[in-house]
């Protein structure tokens, strides 16, 4: 069962430049989270700052009574065994093959007798659907591959929190599709929390439970996917629909001059694209971190855009025969259209 990661306050800066700062926000336990941004903005940044590889100026990280930034080099060595990381490229060792990489970890920090390695390593590598690659250098497979390689050598030491940067970078939308679908299914079965660093946007509205936008040098909004997805927030709405129109420019913020042109100019937002399914675990299952479609939007009263959880009884089987959720999706789509 993963654990719960609290961030209070937490400020950083390289050579008095600040990175972001006060960043404040729970990644809860078991559940999913993405965190965007614009480029530089700081998301690799902040997940090293996670695992203790950089030092904040200020603020905290709170695993259970455990604060981070305060541990000493030896209790943070204990706690950093609670994370895996998905690294941008794999991170794979070029001259091991695959088994080899996913036996690290384990031949590492344990002292696990070699048959017990190869157990873990076969268990792993069949999670990601590697099972006969072992052999393989990291040289000869593809990127999707590799990512699916890292993935395994991540989940070896069986975390209880799992950052990944970037998973979908340098992929395909097939392969991204593939890489998604996975990351669902892992969740399902570790329970483990994850933190997922990400560009893109069909990602960002389709797998996690929660989504986090840095943005300007400050967290701007973390929250349940369907609040940012129906949030009218200028910056977010822009972020989550790929929008020029709105305060993100090109070099990051826009000047007040382009901001009043934009306006003067009276174009109109396109209205919000409505919020899609989550994506479902394969075998027709449930993780323990998911939530009914439209829960969120229902309980805080928020009327989702127009078309929202329409397709939700047919796109789960399981909601199919689910009457409730069903009559649920039917009167947003009635309050919608009065
Ligand atoms: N070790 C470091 N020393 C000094 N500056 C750094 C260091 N690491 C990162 N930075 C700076 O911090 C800022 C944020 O970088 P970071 O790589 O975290 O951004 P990002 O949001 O992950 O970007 P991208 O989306 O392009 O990957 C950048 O301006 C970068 O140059």
């Amino acid at each position: 069962m993963g654990v719960e990661v609290r961030v209070e306050g937490l400020t950083k800066s390289f050579g008095g430049h600040p990175v972001w700062a006060d960043v404040s926000l729970t990644l809860p336990a078991g559940e999913i989270s993405v965190l965007l941004g614009p480029s530089g903005t700081g998301k690799s940044v902040f997940l090293k700052t996670l695992i203790g590889l950089l030092r904040p100026d200020r603020g905290s990280i709170w695993i259970g009574d455990r604060d981070l930034p305060r541990l000493s080099e030896r209790d943070l060595y204990e706690v950093r065994r609670l994370f895996g990381v998905l690294f941008q490229d794999g991170a794979l060792f070029g001259s091991m093959n695959l088994y080899d990489n996913v036996a690290f970890p384990l031949r590492e920090h344990t002292r696990k007798s070699e048959s017990e390695v190869r157990a873990i390593v076969q268990e792993k590598l069949d999670m990601v659907g590697l099972t006969g690659a072992e052999d393989k250098l990291p040289g000869q497979i593809s990127g999707g591959m590799r990512k699916r390689a890292g993935l395994a050598r991540a989940l070896v030491l069986d975390p209880e929190i799992v950052l990944f940067d970037e998973p979908d970078s340098g992929l395909d939308p097939v392969r991204t599709a593939y890489i998604n679908q996975l990351i669902i299914d892992l969740n399902q079965q570790t329970d483990a929390t994850f933190l997922i660093v990400t560009h893109d946007i069909n990602t960002a509205r389709t797998v996690p439970d929660n989504i986090g936008l840095l943005y300007h040098k400050h967290l701007a909004m973390f929250g349940p996917r369907e609040m940012l997805l129906s949030s009218e927030e200028p910056v977010v709405r822009q972020f989550l629909n790929a929008l020029r129109q709105g305060p993100i420019g090109m070099a990051e913020e826009k000047d007040a001059d382009e901001l009043e042109a934009e306006a003067a100019s009276g174009v109109e937002l396109p209205p919000l694209p409505p919020i899609p399914p989550q994506l479902q675990p394969s075998d027709g299952g449930q993780r323990r971190a998911e939530r009914p479609a439209g829960e969120w939007c229902r309980d805080n009263g928020v009327t989702p855009p127009p078309g929202s959880f329409a397709g939700e009884a047919v796109a789960s089987g399981r909601h199919a025969a689910d009457t409730h959720d069903f009559g649920r999706g039917s009167v947003y789509r009635s309050e919608v259209g009065s």
